[in-house]
């Protein structure tokens, strides 16, 4: 139970740090209502959910690193950069999957409203 709450902890602590998170958590809520009125399938369900965890995870994650290496060294350093620009493209990369997934199911579904 105590881990549960650590967990909701760190989830509240990136919200209120991260712009990114929180317009990716309206993005998510955006993405279900959407897929309630569209009537989206239950395999498509999967699909939408498993991109939107994806990339909040990737996000929480990214903060994580960042608030490490902040701690590791608040000066500049070349690897700092590295490391946090590669934690950065981890999650453009999920990004990206995740929207071609929304166009896919979404698009054709908008076209024959
Ligand atoms: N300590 C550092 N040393 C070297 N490069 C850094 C450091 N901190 C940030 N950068 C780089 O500066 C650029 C801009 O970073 P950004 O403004 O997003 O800040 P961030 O440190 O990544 O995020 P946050 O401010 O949320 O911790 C990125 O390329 C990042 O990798």
């Amino acid at each position: 139970m105590k881990s549960f709450y650590y967990a909701i902890s760190g989830l509240m602590y990136a919200l209120r740090r991260e712009y990114n998170l929180r317009l990716h958590a309206g993005s998510a809520a955006a993405v279900c209502i959407a897929g309630f009125f569209l009537h989206i399938s239950t395999t498509e369900w999967l699909l939408v959910v498993t991109a939107v965890v994806a990339v909040i995870a990737a996000e929480l994650i990214n903060t994580a690193i960042e608030v490490l290496c902040n701690h590791v060294t608040p000066e500049h350093h070349p690897a700092i950069k590295q490391v946090k620009d590669i934690a950065a493209a981890a999650v453009l990369v999920i990004s990206a999957g995740a929207a071609i997934t929304g166009a896919i199911i979404f698009i054709p579904k908008l076209f024959s409203l």
